[in-house]
């Protein structure tokens, strides 16, 4: 991977993975896949105390063995984190024509490499340095994560039931980006952060009967423009005005 590469948030869920080598960076990997849902299968003849709690627990399959080339059979995505780079070498020779693999040691020879994450309900922040130096990454994610702190979960999905407010009733697509842009204000993150969460509502209701307002106001000026109004904008405007009022 030479290139910047595309950054994706992949839904892996039920999706089979296959992990080679069970030892303190498989077990990081598989961590993070059994966050995402994913049905993990590592193949080692050693594991990681974490790892071995999951096997116990049945949360991943564990096949007590060094790799062979069959083991990768079927899986949408490969790690090989084996520390032997002879054994991740023939991991990846092993591949599928579709199959995606991340190699620990060879960044060069991956589809995809993973950067650090931390999370705050549905907001996620990932860095990555292209491989450059992985412990930087880790450093700028720490300094991240003091700022943007867990008021953020709330924040979130505050502005996600918003968002599927307006979307579901505001029809005209400037009037929505207008409205989500003014729900990006830092007063409502404030209010969030304070525990405000009634006034927080209360700012919102406002924002959206004022939008709804002016958007009336410009149907009858362009119906008293032009002898022509758009019926459905006008209808769902004057019902979000009654629904807020
Ligand atoms: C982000 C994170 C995600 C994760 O693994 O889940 C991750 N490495 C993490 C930590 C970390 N890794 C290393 C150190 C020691 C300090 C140092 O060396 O800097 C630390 C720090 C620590 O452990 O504290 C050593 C290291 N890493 C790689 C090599 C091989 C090489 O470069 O050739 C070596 C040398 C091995 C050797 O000694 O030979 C390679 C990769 N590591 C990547 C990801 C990918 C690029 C990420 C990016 O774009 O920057 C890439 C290319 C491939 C991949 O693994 O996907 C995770 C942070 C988790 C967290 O947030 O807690
Ligand atoms: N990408 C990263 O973030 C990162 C970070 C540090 C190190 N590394 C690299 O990752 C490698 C692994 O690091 P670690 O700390 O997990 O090592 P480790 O020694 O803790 O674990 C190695 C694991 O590989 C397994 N293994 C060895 N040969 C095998 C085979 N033939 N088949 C199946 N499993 C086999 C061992 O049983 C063991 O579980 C290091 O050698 C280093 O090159 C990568």
């Amino acid at each position: 991977m030479n290139k910047p590469g595309y950054p994706v948030i992949l839904n892996i869920e039920e999706l089979p993975v296959v992990v080679i080598g069970g030892g303190t960076v498989a077990a990081r990997k598989v961590g993070k896949l059994l966050e995402a849902g994913a049905q993990v299968t590592v193949v080692s003849p050693q594991l990681a105390p974490d790892l071995k709690e999951w096997a116990r627990q049945g949360k991943i399959r564990w096949l007590d063995k060094q790799f062979d080339p069959g083991d990768i059979r079927g899986a949408r995505l490969v790690i090989a984190a084996t520390n032997d780079p002879h054994v991740n070498i023939a991991v990846y020779n092993a591949l599928e024509p579709q199959q995606w693999i991340n190699i620990v040691d060879r960044p060069d020879l991956s589809h995809f490499i993973v950067p650090t994450t931390f999370r705050r309900g549905k907001l996620s922040i990932s860095v990555s340095t292209s491989g450059a130096s992985p412990g930087l990454a880790k450093k700028i994610t720490a300094e991240l994560a003091e700022r943007y702190d867990d008021v953020y979960a709330d924040y979130v999905d505050f502005l996600a039931s918003c968002r599927e407010e307006i979307l579901q009733h505001v029809s005209d697509q400037k009037q929505r980006q207008r409205l989500f842009a003014a729900l990006l204000d830092p007063v409502f993150l404030r209010l969030t952060r304070e525990g405000k969460q009634e006034e927080r509502s209360a700012r919102y209701r406002r924002l959206l009967s004022t939008a709804a307002g002016s958007a009336t106001a410009e149907v009858e000026r362009k119906a008293g423009q032009d002898g022509d109004s758009d019926p459905a904008l006008k209808q769902s405007v004057q019902q979000q005005s009654e629904d807020e009022i």
